[in-house]
Parts: structure tokens; C-alpha cells; sequence
């Protein structure tokens, strides 16, 4: 189960429009038509005025719906420029092509004609789509630069709208396609104010340079839910393509299948009691612990474990070794404290079955990480392997043996390439075509490594558990969020969800998503310190 929408690659998109056409109850030219509207409706509604339009359409379908949205806007009294590839596009395009013909000329896609026309109020890219398989090169790289430049000023004059996406970014992976002759032969990162894509949003939307390149990402419904929903399902079934979910900041209120994000939330949630209000008796919700570290590290720890306790587990104790104790005398009175000087004292603990969950790495230190993980494994408890434990783990001799799925591993990107660093490697390499190497595959690959749930920290959170289900959780709108502590306060959470019995990753998925609201309902100014405090307000929004 995941809160948010299923994703779709590239390659199920196009399937799912060619079970839709071939089923014979939809046509190509029918999808166009409403994906053109979609597009030129969501124009004329944030820009009521009718105002002057340059629409740049390229060889395939993406320059077919370009052409429609022509058609529709010229019909709404928009003065338009339209440039076009000189090809014979697929009849679908071609036809939408001669449509357009009778209302008005096309001028040719070139750098030099885009140079010549004058300004306009919007640029339409409608040039390539889910059709990009290699970097543009010659006169469209040219075009797509000059485009680049005169939109660079984001909300300036000419404003930038891209059709399903911008062209030139890979939409499994969210990161531009380069030819390797240098920058002066590839297009410039585009920044479009609004991106309409069709169905669903894809991976390369949220990930990466995604949600920078595309702005505000609007969703439009197309009639193909009932083909998506049949192809997924097949897929999933078949286990040749387990769930991409994800959730974005313009993630709709009410989304197709899964319901809105609270009700889901409420179920996941529910299987442990309300949060803060345990129905029954305080081992009810699990017992977590929170192990710290050497005098003078404590914050992080201490941070993770108020999270964990606002986040609902029945008890949590903080367990610093000996020395480190009288640092942790103050508040919350919540708290309990345990000393912990050696492993053999956590191979004690973990024999109390009420032990639900354990979070180890925040604060800890590298060596005392490294002595403690091999009992804590083999006790395979619920876990947050966090920071030092991470460090810990990348060296330890058995690596990636010896975790279970009821583990989630939380690394940044430096705690993610010393982990696996030929995956790490393979996200760092300049990408030539599409579909480039993504987050995702780099998170499957990594979680079905290792065995564990595997959560890749940062403004496009990916999570993949060793079944091949995937999440995304892009929070691009809360900049903020990326301050000192606040993954102390996520390995916190979730282990504050495990030890209220969810399962590793819906624990982690859920952690993300409740975390990023946090910080979204705070706002800027936040520190750390005041994510778990936005909790108890944030579940009585969310009515859990
Ligand atoms: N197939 C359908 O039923 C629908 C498709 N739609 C639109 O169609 C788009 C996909 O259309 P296409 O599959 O025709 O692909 P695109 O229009 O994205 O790309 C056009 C063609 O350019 C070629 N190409 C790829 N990379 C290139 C490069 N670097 N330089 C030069 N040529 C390159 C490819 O052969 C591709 O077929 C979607 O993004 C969406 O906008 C919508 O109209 C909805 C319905
Ligand atoms: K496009």
C-alpha cells in the first residue's frame, strides 16, 4: 500500500495508449485532440486575456497536440506564431498538422526564425515528449537553446509552457540528455512556468532537474484510466513491474485509486492506534530505542527520539553509553533513559519482545555504530539504519548480506555512494540517451542488494523495498526542509511508526510524506527542533 498516485515510465505510457487505440474505443486523434485541449484550456485559465502565443512543434505526436492547442487558442482569439519540423509526421500528427494549416501558416522550427518573430506573452514547447530517446542535436538543439535564453527569467516575458514535458529532459529519469560535443552544441536547461502532462506524472517530472525544468505541474486527465489501471494491474500481478508510487506538491487532493493522502494515512496509521491516544496499554504501540552517542553528540539522537515518541510509539528510551548520560538529564519528561556501554547490554534488551523498534546512527559515532550493528542485525528487530550506523555498515565485512526487510536504511547522497558506489557511479555519469539510469533503478537495484528498505534522502526522497516497490516523494516546495537535524527527526519517525507495527516501507513512505508536511505547515525559519512539535497539530489535520 502507498499513499499518493501510481507513476508511470515512459514505455507502460505508450502501451497504455496503444491498449487504448487498439481496444478500438479511443483513437490516436482523439487523445491528441484532448490532450491539445487540455493543454490550451489550462492556458486560457491562468491567462484569461487572450494574448500573443509562439508555438514550437516538433516531428512527432508532442508536435501533433501542439498544433491543436494552435488551432484552439487562435479559435479563443490568441495571436499566434506556430514553427513547425518539415516532416510527414504519424497520421494522427500529420492530420492535426493539416487542421491547422487551413487557420494559419507554419513557419520553420530554426533558431534564426525564433530569433526574427517577436516576443510573445507565452512559448509553447511542444517539440518532444515521451518520444525522446537521444539528445537533440543540430538546428532543435539550437532552437531549444535560443528557448533557454528567452525564458531564463522564469516568470519574465516570454513565460514558458511545455507540453507533457520539457523537451530535452528524460522522463524516466528527470535529468537532461547531453551529446557529449559540450555545451555549446547541448540545449540549456529549460525553467517553464507550467508543464501539462498526460495521465500521470512519470519519474522524470519528480526527479532530478524534473521539477525545476517543469514549474507547476498540472495532470490532465486524458480517458485513459481504465487501460492504465487494467496494464498496471497486470503488470504487478505478473511481477514484471512492481508499483512506482509517488506523491508531488501539487499532488491532487483526491487522486484516482487510492484515495487522498490522510484516508491512507488513517488506515496505515490506524493498524497502530491513533497517534499520542493509545487505545490500549503503552506496549500496545511498541517500545523504541533510540541508541546515542559519546558526551557532547547528543542532539541528534535526542532529536530522533522525541520524534519518535510524537510520532506515537508507546515508550522510547534514549540509551547513551555511561559517560554520556547526565547530558541527557532535561526535558521531554516523556523520555526514558538507559545507559548502553556494549553490545552485549543491547543483545539484553533486544531480548524484551516489546523492543518494536530501534533506531541506530544519529549521533552515535562510527566505532560504536560498527560494535553494536552485527547484535542488532541479528536480532532483526525493526530498524532505522541512520548516519554513523550507515558508515558503519558500508564497511562492515559482510556487506550487503545480513539485513531483512523490516530494516530501512535512510542514507543521503554520501552516505548512498559509500553504500554502493557503482550505483552512485552510474547516477553521476553524463547521460547520453534515454531512458538514462534513474534514482529509482538505483534504489531497486540497491534495496534488492541488500534486502533491506532503502530511502535516498533529498529534495526527490526515493524509497525502494527488495520487492522492486518503489515510491517517490518530491518535496522541490519546501527548501527549508534541508537544515541541520531533520534526518535525525526522519529516522526518528519511522522508527517511531515501526514500533507502532507498520511494515518497514509504508513506515518509511509514511515518515517522508508526514515529515515534509511538518516543515511545509511551519514554513521558513524552521529548525529541526520544531518538526516533531508541528506532529500533534499536523495528525488532527490530517484527522488520524
Ligand atoms: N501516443 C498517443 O496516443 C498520444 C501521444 N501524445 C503526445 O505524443 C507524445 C509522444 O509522441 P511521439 O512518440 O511521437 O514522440 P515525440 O513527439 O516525443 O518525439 C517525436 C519523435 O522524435 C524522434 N526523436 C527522439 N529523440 C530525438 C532527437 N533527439 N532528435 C530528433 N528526433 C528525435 C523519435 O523518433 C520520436 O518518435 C507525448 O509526449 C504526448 O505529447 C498525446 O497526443 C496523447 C496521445
Ligand atoms: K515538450
Amino acid at each position: 500500500m502507498l499513499f499518493g498516485t501510481e507513476i508511470l515510465t515512459t514505455a507502460q505510457m505508450r502501451a497504455i495508449e496503444s491498449a487504448a487505440m487498439e481496444s478500438g474505443e479511443v483513437t490516436g486523434l482523439t487523445l491528441m485532440e484532448r490532450a491539445g485541449a487540455a493543454v490550451a484550456g489550462q492556458i486560457r485559465l491562468r491567462w484569461p486575456k487572450p494574448g500573443s502565443a509562439t508555438i514550437l512543434c516538433g516531428p512527432g505526436n508532442n508536435g501533433g497536440d501542439g498544433y491543436v492547442i494552435a488551432r484552439l487558442l487562435a479559435q479563443a482569439g490568441w495571436h499566434l506564431h506556430v514553427l513547425g519540423v518539415d516532416n510527414i509526421p504519424g497520421p494522427d500528427a500529420a492530420e492535426m498538422k493539416r487542421r491547422w494549416k487551413r487557420i494559419g501558416p507554419i513557419a520553420p522550427l530554426t533558431e534564426g526564425e525564433l530569433r526574427r518573430i517577436p516576443d510573445s506573452d507565452i512559448c509553447i514547447d511542444a517539440i518532444f515528449g515521451t518520444g525522446l530517446t537521444r539528445p537533440p542535436e543540430g538546428e532543435i538543439a539550437a532552437v531549444l537553446r535560443r528557448l533557454g535564453q528567452m525564458t531564463a527569467n522564469g516568470d519574465g516575458r516570454p513565460r514558458l509552457v511545455t507540453v507533457d514535458c520539457p523537451s530535452g529532459l528524460c522522463m524516466d529519469s528527470g535529468v537532461w540528455l547531453h551529446s557529449g560535443l559540450g555545451d555549446d552544441a547541448d540545449p540549456m536547461p529549460l525553467n517553464a512556468t507550467l508543464t501539462v502532462a498526460f495521465d500521470s506524472p512519470k519519474p522524470g517530472h519528480l526527479l532530478q532537474r524534473g521539477p525545476a525544468a517543469c514549474g507547476k505541474l498540472v495532470i490532465a486527465d486524458i480517458g485513459l484510466r481504465h487501460w492504465r489501471e487494467r496494464q498496471v494491474d497486470q503488470a504487478a500481478n505478473a511481477r514484471r513491474s512492481p508499483m512506482l508510487g509517488a506523491i508531488w506538491p501539487e499532488f491532487p487532493v483526491r487522486d484516482s485509486r487510492m484515495g487522498d493522502f490522510s484516508t491512507r494515512a488513517r488506515i496505515a496509521l490506524g493498524k497502530g492506534g491513533s497517534a499520542g491516544h493509545p487505545a490500549g496499554h503503552k506496549y500496545s504501540h511498541g517500545h523504541a530505542l533510540v541508541v546515542a552517542g559519546p558526551a557532547g553528540h547528543g542532539g541528534a539522537a535526542r532529536l530522533a527520539a522525541r520524534a519518535a515518541l510524537r510520532g506515537g510509539a508507546g515508550l522510547v528510551t534514549l540509551c547513551p553509553p555511561s559517560a554520556a548520560m547526565a547530558e541527557h538529564a532535561g526535558p521531554p519528561d516523556a523520555l526514558m533513559r538507559r545507559k548502553l556501554d556494549d553490545a552485549g547490554q543491547v543483545r539484553a534488551m533486544l531480548t524484551d519482545p516489546r523492543v518494536a523498534g530501534l533506531c541506530l546512527g544519529p549521533g552515535c559515532g562510527v566505532d560504536r555504530a560498527a560494535s553494536l550493528l552485527p547484535v542488532v542485525l541479528d536480532h532483526a528487530r525493526p530498524c532505522v539504519l541512520d548516519a554513523d550506523a550507515l558508515t558503519a555498515l558500508a564497511q562492515a565485512p559482510h556487506w550487503p548480506e545480513g539485513l531483512s526487510d523490516n530494516c530501512v536504511l535512510t542514507p543521503h547522497a554520501g552516505e548512498f555512494a559509500r553504500l554502493f558506489p557503482d550505483l552512485a557511479g552510474r547516477l553521476a555519469e553524463t547521460p547520453r540517451r534515454g531512458p538514462a539510469f534513474s534514482r529509482v533503478d538505483a534504489l531497486r537495484e540497491a534495496a534488492r542488494r541488500c534486502g533491506a528498505v532503502v530511502l535516498l534522502k533529498g529534495p526527490d526522497t526515493v524509497i525502494a523495498a527488495p520487492d522492486g516497490q518503489a515510491y517517490i516523494h518530491s518535496a522541490s516546495d519546501v527548501p527549508w526542509l534541508a537544515t541541520a537535524g531533520t534526518g535525525d527527526v526522519l529516522a526518528g519517525l519511522i522508527v517511531g511508526f515501526l514500533a507502532r507495527g507498520i511494515a518497514a516501507f509504508e513506515a518509511a513512505a509514511l515518515g517522508v510524506a508526514i515529515h515534509a508536511k511538518a516543515a511545509r505547515r511551519f514554513g521558513p525559519g524552521l529548525i529541526a527542533d520544531d518538526l516533531p512539535e508541528q506532529l500533534p497539530f499536523l495528525f488532527r489535520e490530517l484527522g488520524l
